[in-house]
């Protein structure tokens, strides 16, 4: 039997890598990796970290590309790529351009698709955008649907999916998570990187900074920007916040926050590192989907600069919080983390609403048909 996965940024390559290693521990499955580089180094950096060399690399990342035109060369491209390899199931994962071509692509060769992190809905189609149309088209198309929780589950259900294809495994992330913090633990120098940082901030405490939604470009990367700004002026306070690279974000970042002592923009952390920022953190402020998975299993309160989530089990648990991307609001719920010993204990315990860090070999077993 053979499997292709394809994926084609950093979160779904931190989130498949565990699935390709998982599936490589079945014999009877021939396991190939097609990567089309929606990122490029974002991506290199996990596929160097998780040992993967991809099968087929289509190499698609331009400069500025767009929705439209990044979804006209992935499908041809990766029907090519199809073609060529002829597997008999792709598995996807998230939400994706990626993630929507593929299943597209593969549904016009009836090569049948499964969905990883599938399930997982906002309700509005323009928060997240364009991710979640992109769920919801693979969700037509894949006669394997992996939900990390039963609330995922539960969304696929009230869609019509048939519930023989749903299958609740917890979510991969939790599986890379886990396998990186041991890593670097037995392992300090994969991420000693992040060595003088902790020394120039010694004594302080360390609030970790992502963004990069589509949805916040503009005002919201403004305000966002600006309640850093707030917060870095408290003396007991740093941040550190790899900038993502689209070029949406690091102009607005830079304009307010460039030469500020306390606030430390850096590149793009590769994954070990990154994990050990979740790790050595206060609390974490964040527009991203796989860290509001990841700092609750680290015990890390994390603050959500969206309007909604399509991971209310977070919310639901009390260990991350929606704070939308309005400047008083941020500094207001951030401070009261800072200085409220009773709210910050009441979010910061170690909790897995999103899985047990088994999610992939229960994923491998379903595709491998054991
Ligand atoms: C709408 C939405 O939520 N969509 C999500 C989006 O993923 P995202 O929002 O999680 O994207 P990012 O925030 O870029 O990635 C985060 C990952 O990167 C790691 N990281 C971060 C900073 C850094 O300096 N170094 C790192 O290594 C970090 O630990 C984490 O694992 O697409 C995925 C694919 O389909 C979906 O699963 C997912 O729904």
């Amino acid at each position: 039997m053979k499997i292709a996965l394809v994926f084609g940024t950093r979160p779904e390559a931190i989130k498949m890598f565990p699935v390709v290693h998982a599936l490589r521990r079945h014999l009877g499955v021939d396991t190939r990796v097609i990567v089309t580089a929606q990122h490029r180094g974002l991506l290199d950096q996990v596929l160097e970290i998780a040992g993967i060399v991809p099968d087929v690399d289509l190499d698609v990342m331009t400069p500025n590309q767009t929705l439209d035109g990044l979804t006209a060369k992935l499908i041809v491209e990766l029907g090519h790529a199809f073609d060529a390899e002829k597997p008999d199931r792709i598995l996807v994962h998230g939400d994706t351009l990626t993630t929507m071509v593929a299943s597209l692509a593969a549904y016009y060769r009836k090569i049948p698709v499964g969905h990883v992190e599938a399930g997982l809905r906002s309700g509005d189609i323009h928060h997240p955008w364009p991710e979640e149309v992109n769920r919801r088209v693979v969700a037509c198309i894949a006669d394997m649907n992996f939900a990390p929780t039963q609330a995922a589950a539960d969304a696929l259900l009230r869609e019509g999916r048939d519930p023989a294809t749903i299958h609740i495994t917890g979510n991969t992330v939790i599986d890379a998570l886990l396998a990186t913090r041991d890593r670097v633990r037995t392992e300090p120098g994969l991420a000693a990187g992040l060595d003088p940082l902790a020394q120039r901030f010694a004594g302080r405490r360390i609030v970790a900074v992502t963004s990069h939604r589509r949805e916040n470009f503009g005002g919201g990367m403004e305000a966002i920007a600006r309640s850093i700004a707030d917060i870095a002026a408290r003396p007991d306070v740093a941040v550190i916040f790899p900038v993502h690279p689209n070029p949406h974000v690091r102009p607005v970042m830079d304009a307010v926050l460039g030469g500020l002592p306390n606030v430390a923009m850096i590149d793009p952390l590769d994954y070990p590192h990154f994990v050990r920022l979740m790790d050595m953190s206060h609390l974490v402020l964040t527009d991203s989907g796989g860290v509001q998975e990841e700092a609750p299993s680290l015990g890390k309160p994390v603050l959500v600069m969206r309007e909604t989530t399509e991971r209310p089990e977070g919310i639901a648990a009390g260990t991350a919080k929606l704070v939308g991307t309005d400047r008083t609001k941020i500094v207001r719920e951030v401070l009261a983390l800072l200085d409220n010993p009773a709210a910050y204990d009441a979010m910061a315990r170690a909790h897995n609403p999103f899985g047990d860090g088994r999610a992939a070999q229960r994923i491998a077993a379903i595709v491998a048909g054991e």
